[in-house]
């Protein structure tokens, strides 16, 4: 039997009372909403009474008088209610200490407020923008936003004129990330007291840096007060360290901010949780990163973060109702990368001219990253920002600003494809000195100005030269990523491998679809019943594609025969180009008039034994599984073209050198970061994997090339030469039997002497402006050069035309 209408009102109250609102005040409220809601009750009992409380907080403030608020706001502090009120009062400030010497009374549960807002109305656009009934919740009988969380979202300015962006929510609870309110149910009330007692201590945790200007109490619920800067050698250790449960678990921050000068020895774990801080952390690089960090242990172990466009839908559905947001371009990607743009904007003015307009560039990019590569992405593609989800029940929204939108004199910024002499010129210390000057070893200024408050801005990077050196490792590049190690060296002592994550193996990113499947490899794709090395005995299953024989010799290299032809492909390709119907190059651009396929390469493919052959690993159909063997070197190419690869020791023609290694895009992937590049003014290192287009109507996510720019391994350091390239480039197959993921391997088209730098022709047509590729002026010094021609024919044409 349904319960009576007064059973369910004694069970509003129930719930109610143990958030310390009293009956009288329930009812009254309860009265109301039920008049509002046709006296249905589901939406009033959903979300443990949700709406009702919401309800009661907002006749609350109704009710209270302005000038009553700022002492409501102090009293509410001093019984340690989490929602209270902030201030920046000074004697608040030492109520608030001394508050913390009293008992716990529970008292009625406020929203969270901003300091220096307790007079403003709690919805943010509650005074310029006026809420249509059916948006907003009035007890005068418009319908609440059923259940639907509030946040505070400020965008405030403070005394000094800087603005103060930021989001806040109170603790989560069962899955409910992001709750601008204090759910009402009995469980959040004891949570809510669980973490005001784990306050009782002093609110100024002794070991803990606060920022000059922040009330002690404020910080646990409207900022951290401690941040993690990652150490100049263990950036990439930051972003794991954002996937670890918040310090401030329950909350869930999204800041804008840079950290450095305050250490990770300033966070201690208030109990035996999992925990970190809430991650408002910038790299040493001066990188802005926005960082929302979660608690598993305070979620529970039934807690699951919500997928990317989960939470992008939700937010812009929220967004959208609660701010009345009628742009339908309105996105919440757009929204951080203005965040951005704002943090840069409020950077300090610089001396230098060149830095002008670059200030507030910055992209967002929202990315889900597998844990692998859950990585600060850094490099060429800087921008490139992530949105990680890790396992442990964390989010982190990072946001890097470009690192030469910064600093344009960094010698972290990356090559402009188009200005070669830039690439020379990025890793010039002597281009940093103007950061450097008289700073090394020497602690950076704290960031945080007196009227900052939340917001910190990246003040001009101070870099030590160790610093930028120590970023990799001058006797291994790899990390230990690879069999060998792979030193980098430079003629002067001015020039730094510009940073990227170093992997080993190709990753996705997100879309890109690579199915590996012991399933999908039928009988015709392995070698079941062999044994030991195939290369040895009769060809197997394995060297079917490759005509019947194997493309490696017993010795481990190309065939001559192999080598020939697939060099003839490359070398000749109008003779070897095939054309899609529907070509996913051209699909990617999104035009309404798609431009006919431009032609891509039917390349030979090599297929190497694998996992579900029956040959060991040794077997020498199995090579470039083995990865680099070869002694390598990364070294700073004198010709203008920024770093280069060579090999220190002699090679015999068809060894293999290495793979590109990248992350696995899909090709609409890759235009979507090739647009926000442009407007930053970087590149992608793509390399498309289209050698097997022409088999029918390849789908987008099908449609795969590599990007090594933030993400890659040694091979992103291969420079281009026009056709007698000393590289040349072999589809292999190995785990997927479908040939739209293969890798993209490197073999020596000739004998090559210890110290040649290694290069090959990346294929560019000089001419195609549409190109992935962003064009570049060649200096690959061969007498072939295609781009020499080009320059050449738009002379003479300059000057017949003059
Ligand atoms: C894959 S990266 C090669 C490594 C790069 N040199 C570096 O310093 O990182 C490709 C970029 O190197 C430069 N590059 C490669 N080959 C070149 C060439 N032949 N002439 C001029 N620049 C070249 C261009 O800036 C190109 O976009």
């Amino acid at each position: 039997m349904a319960p009576s209408q007064k059973e369910r009102a004694l069970a509003a109250c129930r719930a109610m009372s143990s958030l310390g609102i009293d009956d009288s005040k329930v009812k009254s409220v309860l009265k109301k909403l039920l008049k509002v809601y046709d006296k249905n009750w589901e939406p009033i009992e959903a979300e443990n009474y949700r709406v009702l409380a919401d309800a009661i907080f907002e006749d609350d403030d109704n009710m209270v008088p302005e000038s009553k608020k700022k002492t409501q706001a102090v009293n509410a502090h001093n019984t340690h209610n989490p929602l209270a009120s902030f201030s920046n009062n000074q004697e608040e400030e030492t109520e608030c200490e001394e508050a913390q010497m009293h008992i716990e009374t529970p008292q009625p549960l406020k929203r969270l407020r901003l300091r220096g807002q307790e007079s403003q109305p709690l919805h943010p656009l509650a005074d310029s923008v006026p809420s249509p009934p059916s948006k907003r919740f009035k007890l005068d009988g418009a319908l609440p936003q059923g259940g639907s969380a509030k946040k505070s979202q400020n965008k405030t300015v403070s005394s000094s004129g800087n603005p103060r962006i930021e989001v806040h929510s109170l603790p989560p609870q069962d899955g409910i990330v992001d709750k601008g309110k204090q759910p009402a149910s009995p469980q959040f009330s004891h949570r809510g007291r669980r973490i005001a007692s784990e306050r009782l201590s002093p609110c100024k945790p002794s070991n803990l840096i606060i920022p000059k200007d922040e009330p002690i109490d404020e910080s646990d619920y409207e900022m951290p007060i401690a941040m993690i800067p990652p150490e100049p050698s263990s950036i990439r250790d930051s972003s794991m360290k954002n996937g670890v449960a918040g310090k401030h678990g329950g909350y869930v921050t999204v800041s804008p901010s840079q950290s450095r000068g305050v250490r990770d020895k300033d966070v201690t774990p208030t109990s035996n949780e999992e925990t970190c801080n809430v991650e408002i952390a910038s790299s040493t690089l001066g990188e802005i990163k926005l960082s929302m960090s979660c608690s598993s242990a305070r979620q529970g172990s039934n807690f699951h973060m919500p997928s990317r466009d989960q939470l992008l839908e939700m937010m812009e559905d929220k967004c959208l109702r609660s701010y009345k947001i009628t742009d339908p371009n309105f996105s919440v990607v757009k929204l951080l990368r203005d965040i951005c743009d704002c943090v840069l904007e409020f950077r300090p003015n610089t001396n230098d001219d060149s830095q002008e307009g670059s200030m507030t560039r910055s992209g967002v990019d929202v990315s889900k990253e597998s844990q692998a590569h859950s990585t600060l992405s850094v490099g060429g593609n800087k921008d490139l920002d992530v949105f990680k989800e890790s396992s442990n029940g964390s989010i982190n929204v990072n946001t890097s600003a470009a690192l030469d939108s910064l600093s344009p004199r960094s010698p972290f910024s990356h090559p402009h494809l188009s200005d070669l002499d830039d690439a020379v010129m990025i890793s010039k210390i002597d281009r940093t000195n103007e950061c450097l000057q008289s700073n090394d070893r020497k602690e950076l200024e704290d960031p945080i100005s007196p009227n900052s408050h939340s917001l910190v801005v990246v003040p001009q990077h101070k870099l030590t030269v160790d610093d930028i050196r120590s970023f990799h490792d001058v006797n291994d590049l790899t990390k230990g990523e690879e069999n060998v190690q792979i030193s980098w060296v430079s003629e002067t002592t001015n020039d730094f491998v510009p940073p990227f994550n170093y992997i080993s193996q190709n990753l996705v990113f997100q879309d890109a679809y690579v199915n590996i499947s012991l399933s999908r490899i039928g009988g015709e794709d392995c070698c079941f019943t062999c044994m030991g090395n195939c290369v040895l005995s009769t060809p197997c299953a394995c060297a079917s594609k490759t005509g019947g024989q194997f493309a490696y010799s017993s010795e481990g290299l190309l065939k001559e025969e192999f080598l020939e032809e697939c060099m003839s492909v490359c070398r000749n390709p109008q003779q070897n180009f095939f054309y899609c119907k529907n070509c996913p190059l051209e699909r990617s651009k999104n035009d309404s008039c798609l431009e006919p396929c431009k032609g891509h390469l039917k390349r030979k493919f090599i297929k190497e034994c694998w996992s579900k052959c029956g040959c060991g690993k040794q077997c020498g159909n199995r090579v470039i599984q083995r990865g680099i063997t070869c002694k390598l070197q990364v070294f700073f190419a004198s010709e203008g073209k920024g770093w280069g690869l060579r090999t220190l020791e002699d090679l015999p023609k068809g060894a293999f050198v290495c793979e590109f290694v990248g992350e696995i895009l899909s090709i609409k992937e890759l235009h979507e970061r090739n647009m926000i590049c442009t407007r930053n003014g970087k590149c992608t290192y793509p390399v498309l994997l289209d050698a097997n287009w022409d088999s029918g109507n390849v789908k987008d996510e099908e449609a795969l090339c590599l990007d090594a720019a933030s993400f890659g391994n040694v091979a992103r350091f291969i420079n281009h030469r026009c056709f007698d390239s000393n590289l040349v480039e072999i589809p292999v197959e190995v785990e997927d039997p479908g040939h739209y993921y293969y890798h993209f391997a490197l073999f020596t088209s000739r004998k090559i002497a210890a110290q040649e730098e290694l290069t090959w022709d990346y294929g560019i047509d000089f001419d195609d402006n549409d190109h992935p590729v962003k064009l570049f002026q060649c200096r690959c010094g061969s007498k072939f050069c295609r781009n020499m021609k080009r320059s050449n024919r738009s002379i003479r044409s300059a000057s017949i035309a003059g």
